[in-house]
């Protein structure tokens, strides 16, 4: 198995001479649960639809398992499992009956498998599709994408419509998949929850990656500094990139993407400050401070306007 179960290089989609996807790059490894985020329209259901060989692409390349998305994708079908964000399926069916239908283009095992997916996820077989709530429909469509037993998994907001417990016990069987060697490439604009699943992020802007690593790499990379001041609120020009900035009287907090320990070290130094804390900050907030920068680049003299709430702290 090659390295990067998922590689796709300087993908580039069109849609009528608007540009869906610019040059996208991404690398995922085996066992990876890639949480794949970006706002509405960054392009995240138009790499869906390149990675399950629904369309090729204008240019550039994507690939899973070493074979190419476009070229290979009856073959990759039987390897890789996929949800879409909106499944429809024959309405008059039954649950029993579109596992039954889907299986004769499946290897065997695939029904099997279905009807035991569906047992878990408390699915009736004998109810028609027309009948089942949102939620209902999101799990048929969950249980076909697992029935192939893929390799990879494919799924494109899989939680929208299911409830809270359902939503968790979803999540959770992500790290199960994981660990017995499947990758996962999930979108959702869930970024909490999936904080609790993924292993890997990628953050895609109008179709670009602004970030794509491991979640660790991200705690590391984006940090949160604070402390109290008693004379006047420090520069932070030398911190790293100041992703946002804000305070209430004498206390002073930035977001900081690629902190410098040793201007952190300083500060702690420092005689007229303290209580400084440099923390790991949770996935949305490294989203939104993420996004924020990219829409607004932050300017060179150290970066976005500090926001006090309270007194002038320099009075
Ligand atoms: N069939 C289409 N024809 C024209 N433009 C399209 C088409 N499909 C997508 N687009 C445009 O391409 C861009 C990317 O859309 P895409 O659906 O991939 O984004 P997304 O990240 O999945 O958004 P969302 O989170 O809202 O589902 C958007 O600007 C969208 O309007």
């Amino acid at each position: 198995m090659p390295e990067n179960v998922i590689e796709i290089e300087h993908l580039v989609v069109r849609y009528r001479g608007k540009t869906a996807l610019d040059g996208l790059d991404l690398r995922i490894p085996s066992g990876a649960v890639y949480a794949f985020l970006g706002d509405n329209g960054a392009g995240k259901t138009t790499t869906m639809k390149i990675l399950t060989g629904l369309a090729p692409p204008d240019s550039g390349r994507a690939t899973i398992l070493g074979l190419d998305c476009w070229a290979r994708a009856t073959e990759l079908r039987h390897r890789v499992g996929y949800m879409p964000e909106r499944p429809r399926f024959y309405d008059w069916m039954s649950v029993g009956d579109i596992g039954w239908f889907t299986a004769s283009f499946h290897k065997p095992g695939f029904l099997t498998r279905y009807r035991e997916w569906t047992e878990r996820l408390g699915l009736d077989p004998t109810k028609r599709l027309k009948d089942l709530s949102k939620g209902g429909y999101a799990r048929v469509g969950l249980a076909l994408a697992l029935a192939p037993d893929p390799e990879v998994l494919l799924l494109d907001e899989p939680t929208s419509g299911l409830d809270l417990l359902t939503r968790r016990e979803f999540l959770a069987g992500l790290a199960d998949l994981a660990a017995s060697g499947r990758t996962v490439f999930i979108t959702s604009h869930s970024i909490a929850e999936l904080e609790r699943a993924c292993t890997h992020v990628g953050l895609l802007r109008e179709g670009k990656m602004i970030l794509s690593t491991t979640l660790e790499e991200v705690r590391k990379q984006v940090r949160r500094v604070s402390l109290r001041f008693t004379s006047a609120p420090p520069d932070p020009t030398g911190l790293g990139t100041i992703l946002e900035r804000n305070g209430t009287g004498r206390f002073w907090q930035v977001l900081v993407q690629d902190p410098d320990p040793a201007a952190i070290a300083a500060l702690r130094e420092r005689a007229d400050l303290s209580d400084v804390e440099d923390v790991a900050v949770s996935l949305e907030e490294v989203y939104a401070g993420l996004m924020a920068k990219s829409v607004a680049p932050a300017e060179s003299s150290g970066g976005p306007p500090m926001v006090w709430r309270g007194p002038n702290p320099a009075r």
